[in-house]
């Protein structure tokens, strides 16, 4: 297991590169913790597989440095980076037993025969195919066979990281639920440094102890599923984050007090610095009180979802989500009030630290 810092790297596909938007990775400066298990989310084209294919070292980055425990493998190749991977679809020989897949990294590595039965006894438990154990691996349903490939993944003890691109697109809904949690599991078990590529955002709140969200060729931030929550470092976040996302609306700001067309919203404390700036206030529907008080809305729809309701509504001519729970109602003249706690201001996307 290693840290993995990513010192400044920059990576564009073109040759000779001259503007930000010539790099599928802009500049990704971060570390990441040994045994961390981290998932990179974020939309189609944000340069996940980009940044996860520089630190497999199947891509070497146009500028920057790759460190495993402080050590620079920015030019080495992924077979001698010490990592397991898992890809989208499974990689597994159909000619040799499912106990002999998860074997075949272990044997190719010189390890004792008694050594390599355990730790594979192991794996074939934690991922629940005991019973195939024998079996040959051609024929098995693409579910079963990616289960082989997780396991494969996992079977080395001594890997710096093990990296997952998309490893749960061809299991059926119910198994990737199943897989999900067993992963988390494992990693609590094995405590390897772990990091997920994805961009569904449930299946890395519910993997990740840190998520690290991408946007647009830069990480926008690293959180705990509460901060991403909470505190969305940006916009982008506050959007893709959470269902429905964070509502943004623009704001004028005059001090603790954000004015959203004719009315005047209470900050928790004064923002600074951004002058020239486009300020928006951003409030997640969840942090929403509909009652007969406060700034006047129009509903325009209300969608029962089962344990809560969305209304939809309007105000100041901006689209306003609002969270309400199963037994309340949208009263005749509706009002909404922001809960204090729930309100962040951001300048230029960027959210900005509000004084006391
Ligand atoms: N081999 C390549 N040559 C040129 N451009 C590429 C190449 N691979 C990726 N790109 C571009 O780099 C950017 C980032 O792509 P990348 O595949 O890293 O994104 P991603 O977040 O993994 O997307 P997806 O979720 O669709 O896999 C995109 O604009 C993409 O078109």
């Amino acid at each position: 297991m290693a840290r993995i810092d990513l010192d400044h790297i920059r990576h564009a596909y073109m040759a000779n590169p001259s503007r930000d938007e010539d790099y599928a990775l802009r500049e990704v400066h971060h570390s990441w913790d040994d045994g961390g298990a981290y998932a990179l989310l974020g939309p189609s084209g944000c340069g996940k597989t980009t940044l996860l294919n520089i630190i497999s070292g199947l891509l070497t980055p146009s500028e920057g440095k790759i460190l495993f425990d402080g050590k620079d493998v920015t030019g080495l190749q992924p077979e001698e980076r010490n990592i397991a991977q898992v890809f989208q679809f499974p990689v597994v020989y159909d000619t040799m037993s499912v106990a002999d897949n998860l074997a075949f990294p272990l044997r190719n590595r010189g390890m004792a025969e008694a050594d390599v039965q355990a730790r594979v006894s192991e794996v074939l438990e934690m991922i629940d195919l005991v019973d195939i154990a024998n079996r040959k691996a051609r024929g098995l349903t693409a579910d079963l066979k990616q289960k082989i490939s997780l396991g494969r993944g996992l079977v080395r003890a001594d890997v710096n990281a093990i990296l997952f691109d998309e490893p749960l697109t061809v299991i059926d809904p119910h198994m990737k639920w199943q897989l999900r949690s067993q992963l988390k599991l494992l990693h609590r078990r094995f405590g390897h440094t772990m990091v997920y590529v994805t961009h569904d955002q449930t299946e890395a709140l519910t993997f990740a102890d840190k998520v690290v969200v991408m946007y647009g060729g830069e990480i926008v931030q690293i959180g705990t599923p509460q901060e991403l929550f909470e505190r969305p470092s940006h916009t982008f976040v506050g959007y893709f984050i959470g269902s429905p996302g964070m509502n943004v609306l623009p704001v004028a700001l005059d001090g603790a007090r954000a004015q959203l067309g004719e009315q005047s919203i209470v900050l928790p404390g004064a923002a600074s610095r951004t002058d020239g700036k486009r300020t928006e206030l951003g409030i997640r529907p969840e942090y929403i009180r509909l009652g007969a008080t406060g700034m006047p809305v129009s509903v325009r729809a209300i969608e029962d979802i089962g344990r809560h309701k969305i209304v939809r509504a309007m105000i100041e001519g901006h689209e306003l989500a609002i969270v309400l729970d199963e037994n309340s109602s949208v009263p005749a003249d509706p009002h909404v009030t922001f809960d204090s706690t729930g309100i962040n201001i951001y300048a230029d996307d960027w959210r900005v630290k509000l004084g006391g």
